[in-house]
């Protein structure tokens, strides 16, 4: 039965003004899978307005009776957490075990922030007299446009409805058209969780067509996206004349660091899921691999076999399903492509794998290693959002091997094993990359900031810090003296 997914405003499943829908395909079967609302900027228009009012009204709650929603939502999501399992094998492809992982990151930073309930406080710092003082507080911003990708379309709505809607802000989500059904079902519990209408819209359709309509919108107070960077670019761009607040969070090409006395085993493992979680497409998915000379072919071949015992197939009962789309499985075959006009070799993988009829039509892609890969190739520069790696020996020099990582126009996630802590410290302190993991995998906690340098976006998510980026700072400066300009002259207004 094909599924058909209206726009959710003010309270209500709508149908699209247009009463146009687009096509969402089954990545695993490359059948149709549902259809979904094309909204018009008519629709934009009533569900921003329906924001802006209800913000009004929510942030006169107090926090707790805020976080009473969110707990809400928290326990309707729980109860059916298996459909939601389901929607997300199918809807990206995942394997089970990462789609009910997702499902436990929805519930973890809905958790999280739900407990900031009277915990974003501010501050009272001493005035110009003794009889002055400047209250600061944290006010939230307004109406939140929340941006969300397809690679793990639950987890990242949750970690922007989390904040924004604790802090008092109210929300407007615009999901990728790659996933609209997750994005809908997490909205249809947010329905039944009793949210007063308007506190959060689900808006549907082609970014590329509403995109900079809704980007540029004057009643938008903050952009939250999780993409491409070229699309945080455009978002900048469009957003300029509202000067929105912008929470970016952009493409990653984390360097994987493989030194000479590392736990090769431990190192093999952590990359297998560091490659092959969500079939590569993720911000923090390594993307280049450094290995030290004096290891390089052991751990090569260590990396090869272990890759070899990867289950690709049905989402429902392999380690690996296929990629979101069609454009995706043609990017991520074009690296391969042109590592070897490049000069580099596959050692494995490369091409689709042999898999039964019914999913023939499916976005597969094989899990794929390169070696004789070289810092100036384009599998090395750009980012590539799946199952494939290209290796790089490097020297006994790990001065170098810092500038390697840092030579990159993003900065998200960086991998580092070796079992020496000055060389840890060192690369703590020096690695420009918003993350670090050092012996170990992600992904990212809730508590911690997942941010980036350089094209890998702006501000960031998670984490206290994460939950600052949904308020504002608001001085109130009180004189409280009988006569607060007494024997005082003030120039000019003597
Ligand atoms: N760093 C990360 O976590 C992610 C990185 N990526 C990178 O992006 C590439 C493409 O993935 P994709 O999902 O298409 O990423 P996009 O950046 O194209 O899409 C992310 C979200 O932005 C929306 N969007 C697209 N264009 C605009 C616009 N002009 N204004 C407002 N919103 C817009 C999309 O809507 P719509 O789907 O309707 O176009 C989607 O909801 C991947 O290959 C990967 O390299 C992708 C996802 C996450
Ligand atoms: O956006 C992503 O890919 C996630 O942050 C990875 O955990």
């Amino acid at each position: 039965m094909e599924k058909i997914q209206n726009l959710f405003i003010n309270g209500e499943w709508t149908k699209p003004s247009s009463e146009e829908y687009l096509d969402k395909y089954n990545p695993t079967t490359g059948e149709l899978y549902g259809k979904f609302a094309s909204a018009s900027r008519e629709d934009v228009d009533r569900s921003i307005d329906s924001a802006y009012d209800a913000q009004k009204k929510w942030e006169r709650l107090t926090s707790v009776e805020r976080s009473k929603y969110l707990y809400k939502l928290i326990d309707l999501i729980s109860q059916d957490r298996e459909y939601l399992t389901n929607i997300l094998m199918d809807e990206v492809g995942k394997p089970r075990v990462e789609a009910e992982e997702e499902v436990d990151g929805v519930l973890d930073q809905l958790q999280y922030y739900a407990e900031f309930a009277r915990k974003i406080t501010g501050d009272v710092v001493e005035g110009t007299k003794p009889e002055r003082i400047i209250y600061q507080y944290k006010v939230p911003y307004g109406v939140v446009l929340a941006i969300t990708p397809w690679n793990f379309p639950a987890a990242m709505v949750a970690r922007k409805i989390g904040p924004a809607l604790i802090s008092g802000n109210t929300v407007i989500i615009k999901p990728s058209s790659d996933t609209p059904f997750v994005a809908g079902w997490i909205v249809e519990k947010v329905r039944q969780a009793g949210f007063p209408p308007g506190t959060v819209n689900l808006i549907t359709g082609k970014g590329s067509v509403i995109g900079d309509y809704m980007t540029s919108h004057k009643k938008i107070s903050v952009i939250t996206l999780t993409g491409e960077t070229k699309t945080g670019v455009q978002i900048m761009k469009s957003s300029s004349s509202i000067m929105a607040k912008l929470i970016l969070e952009l493409g990653g090409k984390a360097p994987f660091i493989v030194w000479k006395d590392a736990d090769l085993e431990l190192a093999a493992r952590v990359l297998m899921w560091a490659k092959y979680w969500n079939s590569g497409q993720s911000c923090i998915a390594a993307e280049r691999l450094y290995v030290h000379e004096d290891v390089y072919d052991k751990f090569i071949n260590l990396f090869i076999e272990k890759t070899k015992t990867l289950r690709i197939g049905d989402p429902r009962t392999n380690d690996m399903g296929p990629l979101i789309n069609s454009g995706q499985l043609s990017k991520v075959s074009s690296f391969v492509e042109s590592a070897v006009s490049e000069g580099a070799k596959i050692v494995f993988g490369g091409g689709k794998p042999q898999l039964p009829d019914k999913f023939s039509k499916g976005f597969f892609y094989m899990p794929t290693i390169l070696t004789r890969v070289k810092q100036n190739m384009k599998i090395f520069r750009e980012e590539i959002f799946g199952p494939v790696i290209g290796a790089m020996k490097v020297s006994d020099d790990f001065d170098e091997v810092i500038d390697l990582a840092n030579d990159s126009d993003y900065g998200l996630a960086s991998y580092l094993f070796t079992k020496d802590i000055s060389l840890a410290m060192k690369a703590s302190r020096e690695i420009k990359f918003g993350e670090l993991y050092i012996n170990m995998p992600g992904p990212e906690a809730s508590q911690g900031y997942h941010t980036g340098f350089r094209m890998s976006g702006q501000a960031g998510e998670n984490s206290k810090y994460g939950v600052e980026e949904y308020v504002k700072v608001k001085n109130v400066y009180i004189d409280y003296s009988k006569d607060s300009t007494k024997g005082e002259v003030i120039p000019p207004y003597t």
